[in-house]
C-alpha cells in the first residue's frame, strides 16, 4: 500500500503539512462565527457537552471542506505563488482517494455528531456551510464567475446558523441578521486580498472581480459593498442588542469603511492588504461584540 507521505519524507509525521491542509486559522474564526450565532440565539443554554459537540463540529467540518478545497485543487495551486506551497503541490502529502475518504468521514462524524448531541436543523446547517465552500463555492462556481465569492458568501452565514439553532431551531431577528452580516462580509473580506493577488488569479486563468473589472472598479464595488455590509451589521440594534454591540459594530465599520475608502485611491497590494486585514478586524469586533452584549442582556 502507498504511504501518504513523499519518498524523501524522514522526519516523521507531517504535522505542519496537515494543519496547513485543514485551514485551521479559517477553521478557528469560522467556529467563532457559530459561537456568536450560538450567544445572539434565544435557545436556552447547552450543556458543556453540547458545547463542546458544536465547537469540535464546526471546527472539524470546516477542516475537512478546507482539505477538500486543497485536494480538488491540487494540480492548479502550483499555478499560483501564494498556494504552491501547499502539501499536495510541493509534494509533502501525496494525493490519493484515501484523502477523499477521510475527507468523507470527518464530514460524516462532525455532522453525525451535531445530529445527534443538538438536532437536526443545526447538523444541516453545519453540513452546508461545508457544502457552499467545498462544492457550490470551489467546484462549480469558483472557476467559472465572479459572482462565486457572493454565493460562496453563504458558507459564514450556514455558520452562524449552525450556532443560533444548536439551542433552538426557531431562528429570531438577530442571528438571521448576523447571517445577513456574514453574507455582506465575505465578498469585500475576499476581493480585498483579490486586489492583492491578481496577478496571480489572472494567470491561473480564474475570473475573480479585479481579474474581470480591473482593480479600480473592484476596489469601488468593495467600497459600496462594505457600506453594505455596515449597515446591515447595526441591524441587531433594532433587535435587542445594545451599547457594547454598537461600539464594537461602529469601531469596526469605521476602520472597514475608512481602508475600503483608501483602497479607491490607491490600489496597490499594500492598501488591499490593509483592507483584508480590516475586514479581519471588522469580523472579529462584531462577533465579539455580540457575544459580550448577549451576555449582558440576558
Ligand atoms: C467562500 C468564502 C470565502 C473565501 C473565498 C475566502 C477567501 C480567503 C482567502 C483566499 C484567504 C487567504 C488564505 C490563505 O492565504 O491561505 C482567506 C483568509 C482568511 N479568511 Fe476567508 N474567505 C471566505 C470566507 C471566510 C469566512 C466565512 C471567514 C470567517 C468567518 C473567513 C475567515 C478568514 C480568515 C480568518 C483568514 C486569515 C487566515 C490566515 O491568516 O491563515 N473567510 N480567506
Ligand atoms: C459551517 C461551516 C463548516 C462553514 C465552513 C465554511 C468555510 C470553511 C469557509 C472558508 C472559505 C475559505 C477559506 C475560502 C478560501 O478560498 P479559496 O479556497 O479560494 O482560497 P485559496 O486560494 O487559498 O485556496
Amino acid at each position: 500500500m502507498h504511504s501518504t507521505l513523499p519518498p524523501n519524507s524522514t522526519s516523521g509525521f507531517p504535522f505542519r503539512a496537515i494543519l496547513g491542509l485543514f485551514k485551521l486559522r479559517i477553521g478557528v474564526v469560522i467556529t467563532f462565527t457559530a459561537l456568536a450565532g450560538l450567544a445572539v440565539g434565544a435557545g436556552p443554554s447547552l450543556s458543556p457537552l453540547q458545547l463542546l459537540v458544536l465547537t469540535l463540529s464546526v471546527l472539524v467540518s470546516s477542516a475537512s471542506a478546507g482539505a477538500f478545497n486543497q485536494y480538488y485543487e491540487h494540480d492548479s495551486d502550483h499555478l499560483m505563488a501564494r498556494t504552491s506551497k501547499r502539501p499536495f503541490v510541493t509534494g509533502e502529502l501525496r494525493h490519493g482517494p484515501i484523502w477523499l475518504l477521510l475527507i468523507a468521514a470527518l464530514m460524516v462524524l462532525s455532522v453525525g455528531a451535531a445530529w445527534i448531541a443538538l438536532n437536526a436543523w443545526s447538523a444541516l446547517f453545519v453540513f452546508l456551510g461545508a457544502f457552499f465552500y467545498a462544492i457550490v463555492y470551489t467546484v462549480w462556481l469558483k472557476r467559472r464567475t465572479w459572482l462565486n465569492i457572493v454565493f460562496g458568501g453563504l458558507a459564514g452565514s450556514w455558520a452562524v446558523l449552525a450556532g443560533a439553532t444548536a439551542a433552538d431551531p426557531q431562528l429570531g431577528a438577530v442571528p438571521l441578521a448576523l447571517a445577513l452580516v456574514l453574507f455582506l462580509w465575505t465578498p469585500p473580506h475576499f476581493w480585498s486580498l483579490a486586489i492583492a493577488f491578481r496577478d496571480d488569479y489572472a494567470a491561473a486563468g480564474v475570473p475573480m472581480l479585479p481579474v474581470v473589472v480591473g482593480e479600480q472598479r473592484a476596489a469601488k464595488t468593495i467600497f459600496f459593498s462594505t457600506l453594505a455590509l455596515v449597515a446591515a451589521s447595526f441591524i441587531p440594534l433594532a433587535f435587542g442588542l445594545g451599547a457594547i454591540y454598537f461600539v464594537g459594530a461602529a469601531s469596526g465599520g469605521f476602520l472597514f469603511i475608512h481602508k475600503a475608502w483608501l483602497l479607491t485611491r490607491d490600489t496597490h497590494r499594500k492598501s488591499a492588504m490593509a483592507c483584508f486585514h480590516a475586514s479581519l478586524i471588522q469580523l472579529t469586533l462584531v462577533l465579539l461584540a455580540a457575544i459580550v452584549d448577549s451576555q449582558f442582556a440576558s
